[in-house]
């Protein structure tokens, strides 16, 4: 007769499929509480106990881990002395093996769990059961996840289960095992730089396309998930959101974070910010951050740090947008913005700190790691360099500007006043161009009149100072830290106007 072993800790499914099992003939062996789950549902079924001869023991931890049972699993039917041997030592073959894990990752999840409770958690015997039948796929069926077993069922009955099927759930087995070990490694270490490094993710959506049309591409979330994330965003209304969506949502997220004390407005295209207004109403913060870039934000993202009211939505409303987040939506403002098809409303807590957590890129044949840019300055942190000492409001619009350049693609440039964006130079080799860039689209602005430069890094010379001075710039603030400081800081004399420096460069590449 040919036996299923199943033990299981999520039973979702499993009466229905043990009694499949049971219509094909197969002999069904269970654990306790698999078993118990079997027996309610009038199904035979032998317990494992009778099987290895030994009682399940130490609270669970020894309970399939026996040689009757991975004998059962691993002897080669091809191989006539393996048949002999597991013969010999009255070992049955055992053919399919339904088991999934202890839910180590929900475990560790729970706020209040301590380490002995997680420890209890990693399960032993069920990893070696699946590594022991997917190793030998092709006489055994694995089964590990519970949406699996219709199919799995359908190709016992037809005889569907060709060696690449076999090796597909063999393929999954380690998959699973394998991202399962991760978590606990990650949960144990200490390090934040191991010699192997394991993270694990799971499947978040396919998407239509990655960056281009041509590439294809997958969303994948963390199996240790963040709260303040674009993947834990709840999408209320609109398509699908695309690769370059979700890069650029997230970017979006990353900027508005910074600015979480008054109500605050992001609008962002390619990974920067277009505009960025802050004010004391949410409708004006809006106001400020469209008008600091009223071309760029067509077809954009914008992300708003306060309930998004009917005034904010009928203004957002006139114009082509691809995604809003927000914390929330009246229901006014909901219905207005949800005319529109297919624009993307999307419902988050903003109001988080990003997890001090490290980011990953790839380069070709690697991946490289680093911890997050969690700083930011305020006023404690600038130190005025210059003859020329900044006005208070000179000081907070270089306080917002800096928050700001930290989220533009490297060489930034910032110009800003009164809690706006008034032009950005982002990503340009060279920082003099990125001045320029800045200063031009902010010349057009009506705040320009009081108007100061943020720089993510220190001015290498002082051609940028003397542009930014001879074209109505007020204050600087930049890091500092360049063998040619003084020559800035000279400049900065010679033509009267303010230099802050910050000592923290933030550069983005
Ligand atoms: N210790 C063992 O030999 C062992 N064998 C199977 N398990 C796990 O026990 C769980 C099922 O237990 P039960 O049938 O008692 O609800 C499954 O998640 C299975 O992976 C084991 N538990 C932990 O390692």
């Amino acid at each position: 007769m040919k036996r299923a072993l199943l033990s299981v800790s999520d039973k979702t499914g499993l009466v229905e499929l043990a009694q499949s099992l049971h219509e094909l003939d197969y002999q069904l062996v269970s654990t306790g509480g698999t078993l118990k789950v079997l027996a309610a549902a009038n199904l035979p079924v032998t317990p494992i106990d009778e099987i290895t001869g030994f009682p399940e023991m130490l609270d669970g931890r020894v309970k399939t881990l026996h040689p009757n049972v991975h004998g059962g699993l691993l002897a080669r039917r091809d191989l006539p002395e393996h048949m002999a041997t597991i013969k010999e030592h009255g070992i049955e073959p055992i053919d399919v093996v339904v088991v999934n894990l202890y839910p180590f990752k929900e475990t560790i999840a729970k706020p209040d769990v301590t380490f002995a409770q997680a420890i209890e958690q990693i399960d032993i015997g069920g990893p070696s059961m699946l590594r022991s039948a997917a190793k030998n796929h092709a006489a055994v069926l694995p089964i590990v996840d519970p949406a699996d077993y219709p199919q799995a069922i359908e190709l016992l009955k037809n005889d569907g289960l060709t060696p690449a099927v076999r090796r597909q759930f063999a393929a999954k087995v380690f998959q699973h095992t394998a991202a399962y070990d991760s978590l606990i490694a990650n949960y144990l270490t200490t390090e934040t730089y191991p010699e192997n490094l394991t993270l694990s993710f799971t499947k978040y959506d396919a998407l239509r396309y990655g960056e281009n049309a041509h590439q294809s591409a997958t969303a994948y979330v963390s199996d240790q998930p963040e709260n303040y994330s674009i993947l834990a965003a709840e999408v209320l209304h609109g398509k699908k959101l695309s690769y370059n969506n979700l890069r650029d949502a997230d970017a979006a997220l990353r900027v508005i974070a910074d600015f979480n004390n008054k109500p605050t407005v992001v609008t962002l295209k390619h990974m920067n910010p277009a505009g960025i207004g802050q004010a004391d109403t949410l409708f004006e913060a809006w106001d400020k951050a469209f008008k600091a870039d009223d071309i760029s934000i067509f077809g954009g993202v914008v992300v708003l740090n306060r309930e998004v009211d009917l005034e904010t939505a009928q203004a957002m409303h006139k114009i082509f947008l691809e995604i809003i987040i927000a914390p929330s939506y009246t229901e006014e403002a909901f219905t207005e913005l949800a005319k529109k098809k297919n624009l993307r409303l999307l419902q988050l807590p903003i109001n988080q700190p990003i997890a001090a957590k490290q980011d990953v890129v790839s380069v070709l044949g690697g991946i490289l790691v680093q911890d997050r840019d969690l700083v930011t300055e305020d006023l404690a942190d600038f130190k005025v360099v210059s003859e020329a000492q900044p006005t208070k409001v000179q000081l907070e619009a270089l306080v917002f500007a800096q928050k700001a350049v930290k989220h533009v693609k490297s060489n930034a440039i910032i110009v800003a006043a009164n809690g706006q964006t008034l032009g950005v130079g982002a990503g340009q080799p060279n920082r003099i161009d990125s001045v320029k860039i800045a200063i031009d689209h902010a010349q057009v602005k009506p705040a320009f009149g009081e108007a100061v430069l943020a720089s993510d890094a220190f001015f290498p010379m002082n051609d940028s100072v003397e542009y930014a001075a001879t074209h109505g710039i007020t204050a600087i603030v930049e890091p500092g830290g360049s063998i040619k400081d003084q020559d800035s800081i000279d400049k900065a004399n010679e033509l009267g106007i303010a230099l802050v420096f910050s000592n923290n460069r933030h550069f983005k590449h």
